[in-house]
């Protein structure tokens, strides 16, 4: 498997791709050209916010199967792109959020107390003008924050500390948890008129794109200061100068800008505005830690893993990802093991039944696209992965359903079935099938039910599964002719509807079987569907 890291990443990721047995390229500030001429050559790229992956990018990337971002911010990659052909986008979103909230504090305190003036007057002019920096005080002041998300929060922690009274917009974010961290959620037209400072904390997408427009800026409280640590694009910047040239605002603290490097940003040559070069991850602790992040998902995605955090899979929150990861596995066995025995239903329905413990799981969403990528994996191995199972099942006109039965079974007094059952009607005559399964003591994915026969299975390996009269001698024959190839049978489960009537074979084989084998088990008298599996 082949990475390449296109921007500068830690040695600390770097070590970590290495030790997963990855080969590694190295190669930051890759003309565009060269990037789409090689790109197509890796399994996995990594970027910060340098490098633009865009539909181009993703396009001329044929094999890769994740873009890493070591980092929050994914406004550089097209993600609608990349999970049209099934490719993870993961990053390190937990990584840089103190450094970023330290930084937005550092900025907010220089421009209040015009730091980087009197700094550049005494240490470059020798120039002693005490009386010429008088700057305001943050404590008594109103802080407005758009977007109160990881970095917002922890702004608002320290800017409490500081003595401010912190609001928010944030249409994403319910009071309650707001209140949390002591923070008032607003309105973003009343936080533009309340707040002496106003610090932007959403990503930039394209409904927060000149979020802060010329409009937005007339409505600010006269000699308010702007920080921007989130996204240059978030601001009109011709707007913003305008403002600050005109002392509406009285002053500005940017950390990001709308074209990186920003060239002749008429905002670099005000006397009110103090710039650093996007610098608010770059501190050692949060430039290891999101390079080691990103190197894990990347390295989980090429593994045939599920990522924890990625931006095109549905998530599940940090405290339920240990409890919930073994059921993704069973969702995507589940989902396999239903495609190799019955095939997928053309155009139609597919039923995901959660019970018992998953019955109120919030993880649903997740487990159902994990169920699907298992479903369509044996059709369509490489192009399909936990991002893009739901768009392909929808491509192919598969309607796909989710139910949620009572925990302890679906009537009162019944035997709860398997925790997930995957189930279809095939055929004109609206033949039902379906798989079930749960997890084990050891929270291992185990194969309850195959069409309703109860089966066992939890040693993951290769499966042939048939039907067959119950009558003396069917077995036999089949060990026989496995025997005959060499195949090994490593245990055996039959489940029967009752005495001579009909049943159901799984045979557990120490490899795979070869399709001529299969072809003369299938000629086997009184011995139907013989189909072989993986679980
Ligand atoms: N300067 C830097 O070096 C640096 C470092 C880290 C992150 N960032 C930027 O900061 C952004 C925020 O990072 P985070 O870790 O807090 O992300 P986050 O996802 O935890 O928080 C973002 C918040 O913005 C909110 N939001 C979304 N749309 C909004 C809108 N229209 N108006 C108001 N709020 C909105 C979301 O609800 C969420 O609560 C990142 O997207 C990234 O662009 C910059
Ligand atoms: O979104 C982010 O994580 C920050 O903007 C950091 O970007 P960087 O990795 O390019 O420093």
């Amino acid at each position: 498997m082949r990475v390449l890291v296109a921007d500068p990443l830690d040695e600390a990721g770097l070590e970590r791709l290495r030790q997963g047995g990855v080969e590694l390229d190295v190669r930051t500030g890759l003309p565009r050209a060269t990037l789409l001429s090689r790109i197509g050559e890796y399994e996995a790229v990594i970027v910060r916010s340098e490098t633009r992956i865009d539909a181009e990018v993703v396009e001329a990337g044929r094999r890769l199967a994740v873009i890493g971002r070591a980092g929050v911010g994914v406004d550089n990659i097209d993600v609608e792109a990349a999970t049209r052909r099934g490719i993870v986008v993961v990053n390190a979103p937990e990584a840089n959020t103190i450094s970023a909230a330290e930084h937005t504090l550092a900025m907010m305190l220089a421009v209040a107390r015009r730091i980087p003036w009197a700094h550049h007057a005494l240490a470059q002019e020798r120039r002693w003008e005490r009386r010429r920096f008088v700057g305001v005080q943050l404590a008594g002041k109103t802080l407005g924050l758009v977007g109160l998300g990881r970095i917002g929060s922890e702004v608002a922690r320290r800017a409490r500390a500081f003595g401010m009274h912190v609001l928010a917009y944030d249409p994403y974010v319910v009071p309650e948890r707001a209140a949390e961290t002591g923070v008032e959620l607003v309105e973003l037209e009343d936080l533009l008129g309340r707040s002496d400072f106003i610090s932007i904390h959403c990503p930039l997408t394209a409904r927060t794109r000149h979020l802060i427009d010329a409009e937005r800026l007339r409505r600010v409280r006269p000699g308010a200061y702007l920080v921007n640590c989130a996204r240059g694009g978030i601001v009109d910047e011709a707007a913003l100068a305008e403002a600050l040239r005109e002392g509406r605002l009285a002053g500005a603290a940017l950390d990001v800008f709308a074209e990186e490097p920003p060239g002749d940003n008429p905002l670099l040559g005000l006397p009110n505005v103090v710039v650093t070069p996007h610098l608010g991850a770059s501190t050692q602790e949060a430039q290891s830690a999101a390079a080691l992040a990103v190197a894990e998902e990347v390295l989980r995605v090429l593994a045939g893993d599920v990522p924890r955090h990625a931006v095109n899979v549905p998530a599940i929150s940090p405290d339920r990802w240990a409890w919930a990861r073994p059921y993704l596995d069973l969702g995507r066995r589940l989902g396999r093991v239903f495609t190799e025995l019955f095939g997928l239903p053309p155009a139609g329905r597919i039923e995901i039944v959660y019970r018992r413990e998953l019955a109120h799981a919030p993880e649903s969403e997740a487990l159902t696209a994990a169920t699907l990528w298992g479903i369509l994996s044996p059709i369509t191995p490489e192009g399909v992965s936990m991002a893009n199972a739901r768009l392909l099942a929808c491509q192919r006109g598969i309607e796909v359903v989710e139910s949620h039965s009572r925990p302890s079974g679906d009537r009162p007094g019944q035997e709860a079935g398997p925790a997930m059952l995957v189930q279809a009607q095939l055929g004109g005559q609206g033949q039902t099938v379906s798989v079930g399964g749960d997890l084990g003591p050891e929270r291992r994915p185990r194969l309850l039910t195959i069409d309703g026969y109860r089966v066992h299975i939890e040693e993951p390996g290769h499966l042939l599964v048939s039907e067959h009269m119950d009558r003396p001698g069917i077995i036999g024959t089949v060990g026989t002719l496995l025997g005959r190839h060499r195949i090994n049978i490593a245990y055996m489960q039959l489940g029967r509807d009752r005495p001579g009537g009909q049943a159901v074979m799984v045979l557990g084989v120490d490899g795979p079987v070869p399709e001529d084998v299969l072809r003369q088990l299938r000629q086997i008298p009184d011995l139907w569907n013989m189909r072989a599996a993986e679980w």
